[in-house]
């Protein structure tokens, strides 16, 4: 095997383009897995070793700093990746024995730098090794900065979570980021029923187990392979969808014959669920700012074998300009800071920081602005996000209600939602906010208004 298509060579590349060139972990590291000729077990190895390794930078850092004399920082970008890639396989993959770790970092630095670098790695991990029992993580960190070193994330970011949700919930949400995303695929029904999905599922690949979700009637969650390449998803059987965000689509509750709008569509993930739902009767326009992510609703609608999708690249601030007739439901999956998908992105917590969430919130505003025109009277209109950030959430929705009292939080939401998710989710006056650590899902908020019947 050529050594740029080994899985910790493939996983350092990708590392590094994401630090240094600001690309995106998981567009990048599929594009490279495609490419490469690695068996099933290295693709999972490598996939493990990007997330686990951005996932864990803060501790493997804290680590490193003392273990290099001049500090991390001091490094060749590509070195510090390199130690961040080899500390993380001896601290947190027991999988990789040791001696595998410090041999195959090793042949890297040989294979990529000169001479003075294999030593200097190697140098590194041994006293790692010698010296790791001095970096125990507390059990249970009292204060911000344990926090933030113990679950490797931003002190920014830890000490807003503990500020709106507390330490002990702060704590959980910060250790479900750091677990493995779980896959979970949406069926169409159009196609077949969740049943007859699941069987089709099963003996298309025997390996993977398949169990029905507990957040929604269309979701089903698989662990031991991956679908998405198969006849199956071709066919446009299913799509691949987390499971907290099927529940936009459920509390919209689009029916068949209805004009509803999807106002930032792309990738199209929620379109083709809100199409599913109407049965593919009536019209779905699918709306987004981009041109280049236009194709991606195209082709995920025409997978999918749905017919009433218009796709269409418009600024939803300026559709209310265009569209004579408004819409029975209106969903705005609004741009976010991403807080409750970092499991599956964990760049997003090193690259982001808390000035962004201001100009997302204005943003927001002036989207909500714009879809709340496009809501007939008697309409719906539902406002999702996939962060933790109040003022992105509940506080935009209160300020957004009150600048507009034709509508009303439906309280109603509470009786749509499925009994686990009344148990364990956050739950306000017609929205309800899921964290990370309740279901395993990816963080959603979630807030369903309801326009007057007879005003203006
Ligand atoms: C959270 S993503 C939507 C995800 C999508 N609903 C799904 O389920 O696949 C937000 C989207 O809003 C789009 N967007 C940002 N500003 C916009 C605008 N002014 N008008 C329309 N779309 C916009 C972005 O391009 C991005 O694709």
């Amino acid at each position: 095997m050529k050594r740029s298509d080994a899985a910790r060579d493939v996983a350092l590349d990708v590392l590094i383009a994401v630090e240094e060139k600001g690309a995106y972990s998981n567009l990048l590291l599929n594009e490279r897995l495609n490419r490469s000729t690695l068996s099933p077990r290295d693709r999972g190895l490598a996939t493990e070793l990007v997330y686990g390794t951005l996932q864990r930078k803060n501790t493997l850092d804290g680590i490193l700093n003392q273990l290099v004399r001049k500090g991390v920082d001091s490094l060749d970008p590509w070195v510090r990746h390199l130690l961040r890639l080899g500390i993380y396989q001896l601290r947190f993959l027991d999988r990789v024995p040791p001696r595998a770790a410090v041999h195959e970092t090793v042949e890297i630095a040989k294979a990529r730098g000169h001479r003075g670098i294999p030593g200097l790695v190697n140098g590194v991990l041994r006293s790692y090794l010698r010296r790791q029992g001095e970096w125990e993580l507390p059990d249970s960190p009292e204060n911000v900065t344990d926090l933030a070193w113990v679950t490797s994330h931003p002190e920014w970011l830890v000490r807003r979570l503990v500020e709106v949700y507390g330490l002990k919930t702060a704590e959980s949400v910060l250790k479900a980021n750091n677990c493995p995303p779980r896959l979970s695929v949406r069926v169409n029904p159009l196609q077949g029923d969740r049943e007859k999905v699941a069987r089709l599922l099963q003996e298309e690949d025997p390996r993977l187990q398949i169990e029905v979700s507990p957040l929604s009637k269309q979701g089903l969650t698989l662990t031991g392979g991956n679908p998405a390449s198969g006849r199956l998803f071709r066919e446009g059987w299913f799509a691949v969808q987390d499971e907290s965000s099927m529940l936009v689509g459920e509390l919209l509750a689009p029916q068949p014959g209805e004009r509803v709008l999807d106002g930032c569509a792309a990738p199209g993930g929620k379109t083709g669920h809100l199409a599913e739902r109407m049965e593919n009767r009536g019209t779905l326009l699918a709306c987004d700012v981009h041109p280049h992510k236009v194709k991606l609703i195209k082709n995920q609608v025409h997978r999918l074998g749905l017919s009433i999708v218009e796709v269409r690249q418009a600024d939803l601030r300026e559709l209310p300009e265009i569209e004579e007739v408004q819409f029975d439901r209106v969903l705005l999956d609004a741009p976010c800071s991403g807080w409750g998908v970092i499991r599956r992105k964990p760049d997003i917590k090193w690259s982001k920081n808390l000035q962004e969430v201001d100009s997302l919130r204005q943003l927001q505003a002036q989207l909500l602005e714009a879809a709340a025109q496009l809501v007939a009277p008697g309409g719906t209109l539902v406002y999702s996000t996939c962060t933790l950030e109040p003022q992105e959430n509940w506080e935009q929705v209160t300020a957004f209600l009150r600048k507009h009292p034709h509508f009303q939080g439906d309280s109603t939401l509470v009786d749509m939602l499925p009994a686990p998710v009344r148990e364990k989710a956050l739950i306000g006056d017609g929205w309800v906010q899921i964290l990370p650590h309740h279901f395993g899902s990816d963080g959603f908020f979630i807030a369903r208004m309801i326009r007057e019947n007879n005003q203006r």
